[in-house]
């Protein structure tokens, strides 16, 4: 790179430095209706791939824009190719248009390729011709080598040609678009003397308005920028009544999402790009993102993208290009947290979430069921995750809902695995490793069967049988509940505990449904708490193993008591 940018590139000229008479009012407009999209997939999207879509990806693409509600879709380039010519024709003579559907082509300014262009249209209800020609000045010199009259007459002469060639075909509607190319490195004035001299010769009135598109062909400078310049036109177009003032953003410096927000508060009724911001070089703006973002704002985007996945595989097969995995909206990871605490806050907006009230689960923009993702996706857990989006996982997946203490406890086990690995644990990893943890250990203690029976003053007894190294031991205990008595019939084994806390609920409905119990117990000489969990289709049965289970885990590393080791009756 130069140590020197500017002996080779230019800053562009802010349009108030070029004009000191304009006074910009955009930033102060807010937008609250969606404009007029055009979807230019078949044209610009297509003319940037590696292998241009066949005839089947063309109309399967079609259908897709029909499906997700585009009104004006821009179906080809007919002088271009037969594929091309011969798609507008089967669009046409098969019948695929709906009637409230506009398909739209394009043509450079040149007598044969706008007669075949016509020709392609034959027997169209409507269509809309795209004229263009570049009119910047580094094309005038290096493409046209001609200078702003030139230009401006290829221009003249062409949309004369077009007004011709649509009055010989009556039974049409025909709307007519001009751009002026590269309209964002024109001079502006300049730029409204061509689209001036073209709605001259279209004579477009209120009630059959042409269309007036003014491309950044390249991004060349700032949003703000092609904001002022498009506020620019609008207020100084001739016409401006009778034209529809379209823009073409593309995305060379990253920014033509921002750009075409800006310029619809600048005055711009209508917007062309691609879904999913395919196109030339780094792509025409976003139709998704603005659409969705408009969508964020309270305001119906007039586009449906409720199965956006869907939208996504189709785009992908037509197109052969892979949709980045943060793309906003429809990215494979743009819905999900790894980190605990975006992960923590998720679970808690999640839970407090009513179904009909306004959004406000922090991190989300939007409600990922509104596009068809699932909730499963939007959380998922490696090392940089925390006990939120663990314990998120196994209710969501498993229908567990760990005591807040038992996250902390259970998530301890899980970093040490992440750490280890490095890698995502799924949710059912996370069950396997809570199995392992909590469900599995049968050491010191196995359980084998109990019974209840009612003890003196009425309290509970219990008859319990476990294994304890290989033997076989029946043990006895009393308490005020079934966990006491447990707790009580395992001291005369020498397996000391206090349960401090004790939950349950049931895991899965119906049928099916089982009991899941928590025990959270200390024990004398041992700090802090430890849990216990037990899972059976007994709550009973899930309680008595949760004790096990909390006395196995707190001995774990410890001696097993002498009393333990008393040989079987
Ligand atoms: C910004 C855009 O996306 S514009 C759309 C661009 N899309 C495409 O180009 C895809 C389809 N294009 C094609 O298939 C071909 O380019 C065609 C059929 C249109 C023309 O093919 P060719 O006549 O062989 O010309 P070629 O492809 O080399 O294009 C360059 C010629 O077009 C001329 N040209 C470029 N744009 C325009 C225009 N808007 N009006 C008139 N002439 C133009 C150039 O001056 C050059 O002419 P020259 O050969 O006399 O120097
Ligand atoms: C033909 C025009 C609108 C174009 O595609 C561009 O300038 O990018």
């Amino acid at each position: 790179m130069l140590k020197n940018p500017a002996a080779k590139y230019r800053p562009f000229t802010p349009v108030h430095v070029t004009d000191p008479t304009f006074a910009r009012t955009w930033p102060d407009q807010v937008i609250a209706r969606p404009p007029i999209w055009m979807s230019t997939d078949l044209r610009d999207g297509n003319q940037a791939l590696f292998e241009p879509m066949d005839a089947e990806r063309k109309m399967r693409m079609f259908k897709t824009l029909v499906a997700i509600g585009f009104k004006e879709i821009e179906v080809a380039f007919p002088s271009a190719s037969q594929t091309d010519f011969d798609f507008v024709r089967e669009l046409i003579e098969g019948g695929h248009i709906p009637d409230d559907v506009t398909i739209e082509v394009l043509t450079q300014a040149r007598d044969h390729l706008i007669r075949r262009t016509f020709e392609s249209l034959r027997g169209a209800r409507r269509a809309i011709v795209h004229l263009y020609n570049a009119t910047a000045p580094n094309f005038r010199r290096i493409v046209f080598d001609t200078d702003q009259a030139g230009v401006k007459a290829i221009a003249i002469e062409h949309a004369r040609l077009i007004r011709d060639c649509a009055a010989t075909q009556p039974d049409t509607e025909w709307v007519f678009q001009y751009s002026p190319e590269v309209f964002t490195g024109t001079e502006l004035d300049f730029a409204r003397e061509v689209c001036d001299a073209v709605t001259e010769v279209w004579q477009p009135t209120p009630e059959r308005k042409c269309i007036i598109n003014l491309p950044a062909t390249v991004e060349m400078g700032t949003p703000n920028y092609y904001a002022d310049q498009i506020e620019w036109m609008h207020t100084r177009l001739a016409r401006r009544d009778s034209i529809i003032l379209s823009v073409h953003p593309h995305n060379d410096r990253g920014c033509a999402v921002a750009a075409a927000e800006l310029a619809v508060m600048a005055g711009a009724d209508r917007v062309e790009g691609c879904l999913f911001g395919n196109g030339e070089r780094t792509g025409n703006v976003d139709v998704v993102t603005l659409a969705l973002n408009l969508y964020s704002q309270g305001v119906d985007p007039g586009l449906d993208f409720s199965r956006i996945n869907d939208v996504a595989r189709t785009v992908e097969h037509c197109t052969q290009l892979p949709i980045h995995p943060r793309h906003p909206y429809v990215g494979d990871l743009v819905f999900t947290a790894f980190s605990g605490s975006h992960q923590d806050a998720i679970k808690k907006g999640l839970a407090v979430q009513q179904a009909d009230a306004i959004w406000e689960v922090p991190y989300l923009p939007i409600d990922p069921a509104d596009v068809g993702r699932t909730y499963d996706s939007i959380i998922r857990v490696n090392s940089q995750s925390g006990k939120g989006g663990i314990a998120y996982l196994l209710e969501t997946e498993v229908g567990l809902v760990m005591p807040r203490r038992l996250q902390v406890e259970f998530s301890g086990a899980v970093q040490r695995i992440t750490d280890a690995t490095g890698g995502e644990m799924t949710a059912s990893a996370l069950w396997q490793v809570f199995s392992r943890e909590y469900l599995e250990a049968t050491a010191p203690v196995r359980y084998v069967g109990h019974h209840l029976f009612e003890a003196a003053q009425e309290r509970q007894g219990i008859a319990l049988t476990v294994d304890i190294g290989g033997a076989t031991r029946e043990l006895r205990g009393e308490g005020n509940g079934p966990i006491d008595a447990t707790v009580d019939a395992l001291r005369q084994a020498g397996f000391d505990a206090a349960v401090q806390h004790y939950e349950e609920h049931s895991l899965g409905k119906g049928a099916d449904a089982r009991a899941v119990a928590y025990v959270e117990m200390t024990v004398p000489g041992r700090p802090g708490a430890t849990f216990g969990v037990g899972v059976h289709g007994n709550i009973i049965t899930a309680s008595v193993l949760a004790v096990v289970s909390g006395i196995n885990r707190s001995q774990a590393g410890a001696a097993v008591p002498a009393a333990a080791q008393a040989s079987a009756p």
